[in-house]
C-alpha cells in the first residue's frame, strides 16, 4: 500500500470544497476543504461532536451542504443526474448499523445485492465474492442475531461491498470489537482498499497506525491535518513511535490548531 497523502496529483475519490453545514443554529462545518484519494484507506479523526458523521453523510450524499461543493467520484453531487451514478458506485455503513429479522448472512447480503439492482445472473456470484472477501463464508447460513459483534460487522461489510463500490464509507466501524476482531476487520478493509477508496471515521489511533494511508483531522469545522500516519506521528512531543506517536500528534494538532495543509 502506498503512503502518499492526498494532493493535486493523486486521483481523487471525493472532495469537499468550501463546504459549510449547520444543524439549525449550530454550525458544524465552516468552509471545510478536503480531498479523499481514490485508493487506500483514509481515516477521519476528530473529537466527539467535531462533525465526522456530518462529513460522511455529505460524501455519502445523504445530506446536502448549506454552501460549497460536494464532489464524489468526479461528479458534482448537486446534480440530480450525477447522483444516480454516484450512488450506484457508493457503499455506506452508518454508525451502529443494526438490522433485525430472521435473515441469515447469505440472505442478508443477497437482499442488498437485490436492493443494489444487481442483475439476477450475477447476483449469486457477487454474494459469494462478498462473503469470501469479508471471510464470512463459514457463517453464511447463520442468522444475523446469533453472530458476535465482529462477525456481525463483517456481515454488514459484506452487504456494503456486494456491488463492488469504488468508494466505501464507514462510520466508526471498529466500535465494540475486541482487539482480535478489530485486527481481522482492518485486514479485510486493507485488502478491499488495495484498488478502491475506503473512508472511515474512528476514535481508535490503532486503526490509523495499522491500516490508514491518509489521515484527516477534523477540528473546529475544518481540516486541521491532512497527511500520512507517519507525518501525524512526527508531531508528537516525544520520540515514542507507533500509535502512541499518532495519538500525541493528534492531540497536538487539535490543541494547537496547527494547519497541516501541505
Ligand atoms: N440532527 C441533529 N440535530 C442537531 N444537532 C446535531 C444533529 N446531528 C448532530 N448534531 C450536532 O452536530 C455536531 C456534529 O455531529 P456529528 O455527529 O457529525 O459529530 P461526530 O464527530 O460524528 O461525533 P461522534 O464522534 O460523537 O460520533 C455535534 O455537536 C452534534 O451534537
Amino acid at each position: 500500500m502506498t503512503h502518499h497523502h492526498s494532493g493535486e496529483t493523486a486521483s481523487t475519490a471525493a472532495r469537499l470544497g468550501a463546504v459549510s453545514f449547520a444543524y439549525r443554529d449550530r454550525p458544524v462545518l465552516t468552509g471545510i476543504d478536503l480531498t479523499v484519494p481514490s485508493v487506500g484507506v483514509t481515516a477521519l479523526l476528530g473529537v466527539n461532536g467535531s462533525g465526522k458523521t456530518t462529513v460522511l453523510n455529505l460524501l455519502a450524499t445523504v445530506t446536502q451542504p448549506a454552501a460549497g461543493t460536494v464532489e464524489v467520484l468526479g461528479r458534482d453531487a448537486a446534480s440530480t443526474t450525477a447522483l444516480r451514478t454516484i450512488r450506484s458506485s457508493l457503499g455506506y455503513l452508518p454508525q451502529e448499523a443494526s438490522w433485525t429479522g430472521s435473515l441469515n448472512v447469505a440472505e442478508f447480503v443477497e437482499y442488498f445485492a437485490w436492493l443494489r439492482r444487481l442483475p439476477r445472473r450475477t447476483r449469486q456470484g457477487a454474494v459469494k465474492r462478498a462473503l469470501e472477501r469479508t471471510d464470512t463464508t463459514r457463517m453464511a447460513g447463520r442468522r444475523l442475531s446469533t453472530l458476535s459483534g465482529g462477525e456481525r460487522q463483517r456481515a454488514m461489510l459484506a452487504s456494503a461491498i456486494v456491488h463492488e463500490p469504488a468508494l466505501l464509507i464507514l462510520d466508526e466501524p471498529t466500535v465494540g470489537l475486541d482487539p482480535e476482531q478489530r485486527h481481522h476487520f482492518r485486514r479485510v478493509l486493507a485488502e478491499f482498499a488495495e484498488s478502491r477508496c475506503v473512508l472511515l471515521s474512528t476514535h481508535l489511533l490503532e486503526d490509523v497506525a495499522d491500516v490508514a494511508s491518509t489521515v484527516l483531522v477534523l477540528h473546529a469545522g475544518r481540516i486541521a491535518f491532512d497527511g500520512s500516519p507517519a507525518e501525524l506521528g512526527e508531531r508528537s512531543w516525544d520520540d515514542v513511535g507507533g500509535s502512541r506517536a499518532i495519538e500525541q500528534g493528534f492531540l497536538r494538532t487539535i490543541n494547537e490548531g496547527i494547519s497541516g495543509q501541505c
